[in-house]
């Protein structure tokens, strides 16, 4: 991907299971611009698996690196998807502040189904239920209040949910 001026179009946030990967493409595919997802990116960078980050290094590092993926992210041009836990760090929240995001909504009885709580998310190996809960929870404010957009993907196919959220960026 390109630096350009002009920013994101769009950056999507919201918890895990939420679509922000899956969504994320199919908008930036209708927008015919570039996709990335800063998982992805750090992925590729590191030559590891976010599991593998954490468990060798350790979530904090974990976080250092997200920080500087998405910072990276914001000055390149077409759609963005973050990580679940990237908005917490502050540096991350203060960058999104000025830029257009969507929050994508879900509740934990269609997260649960979409992501199956497998071991490539580190954080929900443990009791994922409870834990997705409670994140949720400690996020949310956070969220909304990023959130220049609020798109409830709730028993939505990610087509539909891309659907509005290009609607939303193009003020239709
Ligand atoms: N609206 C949706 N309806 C049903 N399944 C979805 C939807 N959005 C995403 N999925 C599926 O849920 C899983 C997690 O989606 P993903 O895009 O990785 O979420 P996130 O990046 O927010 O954690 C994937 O298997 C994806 O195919
Ligand atoms: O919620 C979180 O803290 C995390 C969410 C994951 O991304 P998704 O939200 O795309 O699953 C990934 O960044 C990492 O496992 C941590
Ligand atoms: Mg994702």
């Amino acid at each position: 991907m390109t630096p350009a001026s002009g920013g994101p179009v769009v950056l999507l946030i919201g918890p895990p299971g939420s679509g922000k990967t899956t969504v994320g493409e199919l908008v930036a595919k209708a927008l015919e611009v570039p996709f990335v997802d800063t998982d992805q990116v750090i992925e590729a960078e590191q030559g590891r698996r976010i599991a593998e980050i954490f468990v060798e290094d350790g979530e904090p590092h974990f976080r250092e690196l997200e920080a500087e993926a998405v910072a990276r992210a914001t000055t390149w041009d077409g759609v963005v998807a973050v990580g679940g836990g990237a908005p917490m760090t502050e540096s991350t929240a203060a960058l999104l502040e000025s830029l257009p995001v969507v929050f994508l909504d879900v509740t934990i009885a269609d997260a649960a189904v979409r992501v199956g709580f497998s071991t490539a998310r580190p954080l929900l190996a443990v009791n994922p239920r409870a834990t997705w809960t409670r994140l949720m929870a400690e996020r949310r404010p956070t969220y909304e209040r990023l959130a220049t957009w609020v798109v409830d993907t709730e028993g939505r196919v990610a087509e539909d949910v891309a659907a509005e959220v290009v609607a939303k960026v193009n003020h239709e």
